[in-house]
């Protein structure tokens, strides 16, 4: 089996199992991944996560162009934002998890750290995440949003709409987008019940530990 093919069968195998345990569903989602040659493999728009046929991912070339396989998301704009200005990105996946959606839409949330610091693995594993506002889908500005990052947060959350991970390859990126879904879904749990936080000087002492990009 050739690299590539391999990739494909990882990217709907993933994806698969985001699907069978609920992390999005019906035919929302979308996740895409770089090739060797620099190219990139997407997955086609209107595609269920459970379904994904590895011969009929959208599959482009190392300057943009779409040259084999389905139409794409239609959130390539969002998509390649992360890889123009991550340059370690290797893979990047958006769900509509449900406990991240309805974190989203609360009051008072912090748009510079969206997630409160509950716990040491979500730090570690995606730094500070940016509430970006509200966006139609397939909407490019939502790709200037992310650009306009600078390339400084692996993670944002679309309010009304769910989370976009970068990650250094698929796996990574993967289990980056479900401790986000876990994180909110302790956050909505506990919301209300005052529950203890990480203090200033616990996440200092794990971000340091763990080399984590933790923008100010
Ligand atoms: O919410 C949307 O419509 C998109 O962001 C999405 O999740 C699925 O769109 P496609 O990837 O174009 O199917
Ligand atoms: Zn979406």
């Amino acid at each position: 089996m050739t690299e590539e093919a391999r990739l494909r069968e990882q990217i709907c195998n993933l994806a698969k199992s985001l699907f069978d345990r609920g992390l999005t569903h019906g035919s929302t989602g979308n996740i895409s991944a770089r090739i060797s040659d620099g190219g990139l493999l997407v997955s086609p728009t209107g595609t269920s996560f459970g379904r994904l046929d590895p011969s009929r991912l959208s599959r482009f070339d190392n300057d943009g162009r779409h040259v084999e396989g389905d139409k794409p998301t239609k959130e390539m704009p969002l998509h390649s934002a992360f890889y123009d200005t991550r340059s370690q990105a290797g893979a990047v996946v958006h769900l509509h998890s449900c406990h991240a959606v309805a974190w989203s839409m609360m009051p008072d949330i912090n748009e510079d750290d969206f997630l409160p610091p509950l716990t040491p693995y979500a730090i570690m594993q995606l730094g500070r995440v940016k509430l970006l506002p509200f966006f139609r889908p397939g909407d490019p500005a939502m790709g200037e949003a992310v650009r306009g990052l600078a390339g400084k947060r692996t993670a944002v959350m679309l309010a009304n709409h769910g989370p976009v991970v970068a990650g250094k390859d698929v796996e990574a990126a993967c289990n980056a987008i479900e401790e986000l879904e876990a994180t909110a879904r302790l956050a909505m749990l506990t919301c209300g019940c005052r529950p203890r936080q990480l203090k200033a000087e616990e996440i200092l002492d794990v971000v340091t530990t763990f080399n984590v990009e933790w923008e100010a």
